[in-house]
């Protein structure tokens, strides 16, 4: 398992950035992987992105800065041009005599401008990063970017380039202590302080991801933001905002407390899970499985809420061209979980991925809620009492130990489902089935619907 670095962390100045498709609705994933470095300079990391269309943009990070190359060139040579007209006026060259001061001046900041304008600053402050057990380091520089391929994060690989030398940046730690250092109030003893999530419950939508959230909050150590926060998956959200703003949004905890978040849609967005792993490898994660069908048909109910135009489930999944399944909808793609599974399971370590049985967690929330509990070693606490069974909603309902009070999931849940016809349900079947052998074979886990 990943652990944070202490002290200054070694990074290689010159990365290559490599373009992957996750084939997540067409989505281009940036990678950068580490291809040599330059001992030699010290303050210097050089960034090459391949766009999708093959072309490729050189960027350089210096002194704190990453800019696009022509366009830092194009602002210094206009500062100099400038700096050296003033110098010229300034000694009364015989060349400038006939140019007035307040051009000048106007030459001068249109300089500047410019400088500015074209380029695009991001301080070295909003790299998170992190140093693994295994030595290698991952970092982050978010990038403002205007195509699918320069998606928010740049992502360094220490592991891939070897032993090649490293440059030493005096940046902030990013390990969950250290998180809370960059709380508005402080990290002082006793005192609640904003932190960075302990555990993320990542997945899947329309799995109970909400009533896992809700049955953890009666547990006096734990607290939930009120809503989802989907930072990871928002690259304007990390580049406009950074770490900061994503810890500010978390309810203060005291030191006993641990913060949980859950923004399901992390789970088909493969970046988070880098991301996740950069800002702080060692949290925790919680994953909740669903059948695949009965997934799909219950996002389906939540979509045709909200867009009335959506077509006929049988229209809305099977593709009219192909007559089979369409695999260009999104949602179709969520609940072929083993594509995702795969990947978080690339990025972080099987012990720290809980998961849970959707049908399960319905059915049984005490022993569920009881994992869960162990998982994120928390003192025992919940009892049968905590849960009642419900059975206008049918679902289990919390009961507030202390006031008594009763209280239940929102009305978006629960909704009637469509009746799917036999010919449909064939298909989705026989499409689900490969990927359900393959996450039982990756997760050595036995499902009802495996
Ligand atoms: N206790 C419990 N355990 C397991 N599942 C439960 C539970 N309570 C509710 N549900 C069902 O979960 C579905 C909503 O899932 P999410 O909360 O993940 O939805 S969302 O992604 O946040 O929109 C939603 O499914 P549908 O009813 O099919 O829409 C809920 O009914």
């Amino acid at each position: 398992m990943g652990e944070a670095v202490n002290g200054p962390r070694t990074f290689p100045n010159h990365i290559y950035h490599d373009q992957l498709n996750n084939n997540q609705g067409g989505n281009h994933i940036g990678r950068e992987i580490v291809r040599s470095c330059d001992p030699t300079v010290l303050d210097t990391l050089a960034l090459t992105m391949t766009k999708s269309n093959g072309t490729r943009s050189h960027y350089s990070l210096r002194n704190g800065l990453v800019a696009p190359k022509w366009h830092k060139t194009m602002g210094c040579c206009a500062f100099i041009i400038s700096s050296v007209l003033y110098s010229l006026k300034r000694f009364g060259s015989y060349i400038t005599k006939k140019v007035s001061w307040p051009l000048m001046f106007i030459t001068l900041m249109m300089s500047i401008f410019m400088f500015t304008l074209f380029t695009d600053f991001i301080p070295f402050n909003r790299i998170v990063y992190s140093k693994d057990a295994d030595n290698s380091a991952k970092g982050f520089i978010p990038l403002k970017g205007n195509t699918q391929s320069d998606r928010s994060a740049l992502h360094l690989r220490r592991d891939v380039y070897g032993s090649d030398p490293k440059i030493t940046l005096p940046l902030p730690r990013a390990s969950t202590s250290s998180f809370n250092a960059l709380s508005a109030n402080g990290s002082q003893q006793g005192k609640a302080i904003k932190r960075f999530p302990a555990c993320i419950v990542f997945g899947v939508s329309k799995c109970g991801t909400k009533a896992v959230i809700e049955y953890l909050k009666l547990h006096p150590h734990v607290v939930a933001p009120r809503s989802e926060i989907n930072f990871f998956n928002n690259e304007t959200l990390q580049h406009q905002h950074g770490l900061d703003w994503y810890i500010q949004q978390m309810p203060p905890s005291l030191d006993h407390q641990i913060t949980v978040e859950k923004s399901p849609d992390y789970f088909q967005n493969h970046l988070c899970a880098d991301l996740i792993r950069a800002a702080a490898p060692a949290t925790k994660l919680i994953l909740l499985l669903r059948e695949p069908i009965e997934r799909l048909v219950s996002e389906y109910m939540q979509l045709s809420e909200k867009r009335p135009g959506l077509p006929e489930f049988d229209k809305w999944v099977i593709g009219q061209d192909t007559g089979d399944v369409d695999q260009r909808v999104p949602s179709v793609m969520v609940s072929a979980y083993s594509e995702h599974v795969s990947y978080w399971l690339s990025v972080f370590p099987r012990e720290q991925i809980h998961i849970i049985e959707s049908q399960s967690l319905r059915d049984y929330p005490l022993q569920e809620m009881r994992r869960v509990e162990k998982f994120l070693n928390l003192q025992p606490f919940f009892q049968p009492d905590d849960f009642y069974y419900n059975s206008t909603r049918g679902f289990y309902c919390m009961r507030m130990r202390f006031s008594g009070k009763t209280q239940c999931l929102g009305k978006s849940k629960g909704r009637e489902h469509i009746t799917v016809s036999q010919s449909i349900m064939e298909k989705l079947q026989n499409f689900y089935q490969p990927y359900n052998n393959k996450l039982k074979q990756i997760l050595s886990l036995d499902f009802p619907w495996l």
